[in-house]
């Protein structure tokens, strides 16, 4: 069977309602994203029983603080069994280093590590009141670039800019999209999107979904939808 290429975004606020969805599901359906709201309000116990579960668990916090600091969360996130782990590329070569040695030395060295390029709900007059000159594409190619020489898994990007990337990057780095839409789908603050067929062609390795799936009437039925579309 084909690994699946969706992974969902948990962003619940209640670990009831979290649950009660994943028991409709199982792991040849999709993997499974925790991000910065569950992991605070249900912390690495609710990690552990997604792992327990079969589960493929990307930990999304985004780590950003010095290597010391940043090496220490990744070594912890990967003993917890994750799948994949995450830092932001901006936290430079060293502190991205630092994280991907210190997850090698951890009880979990399979865990993969990516690093956070620009943010999807950024637009380039966003992008702009942060950095002078330079479009969402550039600014993806040069933190892509250094977290190509650091050596890590892949990236989290847009879709948008996955064509310009396999111009550099082979298949095996991982492009890692979120700000991904069916046709019709609310955008919500996401500001480059993609929908999901459109986003495997461009290059895509895995697609991160959360409200489209997780408050629609049927999720279920939408991420199956979502399979078919892009198998
Ligand atoms: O690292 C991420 O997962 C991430 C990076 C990024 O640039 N944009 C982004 O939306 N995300 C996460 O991807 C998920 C997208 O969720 P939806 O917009 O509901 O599909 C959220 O959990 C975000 O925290």
């Amino acid at each position: 069977m084909q690994e699946p290429r969706v992974i969902v975004a948990l962003d619940y606020d209640d670990q009831a309602q979290a649950l009660s969805f994943i028991d409709q599901l199982d792991p040849s359906l999709c993997k499974l994203k925790v991000g910065k709201e569950m992991f605070t309000l249900f912390g690495p116990e609710f990690v552990k029983l997604l792992v327990d579960k079969g589960y493929d668990v990307f930990l999304d916090l985004k780590f950003h603080d010095i290597p010391n600091t940043v090496a220490k969360a990744c070594k912890a996130a990967a003993e917890l069994g994750v799948w994949m782990v995450n830092v932001h590329a901006s936290g430079g070569i060293p502190m991205m280093m630092a994280a991907k040695q210190a997850i090698a030395s951890s009880r979990h060295p399979s865990t993969k590590l990516i690093a956070v390029t620009v943010l999807t709900s950024m637009d380039q007059a966003q992008l702009n009141e942060v950095i002078d000159d330079v479009t969402p594409k550039e600014q993806v190619l040069r933190l892509c670039a250094l977290t190509s020489k650091a050596e890590l898994d892949g990236i989290v990007c847009s879709a948008q800019e996955a064509v310009a990337l396999r111009e550099h990057y082979s298949d095996d780095f991982l492009l890692v999209t979120p700000g991904i839409r069916p046709q019709g789908a609310d955008a919500g603050d996401q500001k480059r999107v993609m929908t999901p067929s459109d986003a495997i062609d461009h290059g895509v390795n895995y697609l991160v979904m959360g409200r489209p799936i997780t408050q629609a009437q049927d999720p279920i039925a939408v991420l199956k939808a979502v399979n078919a579309s892009i198998s």
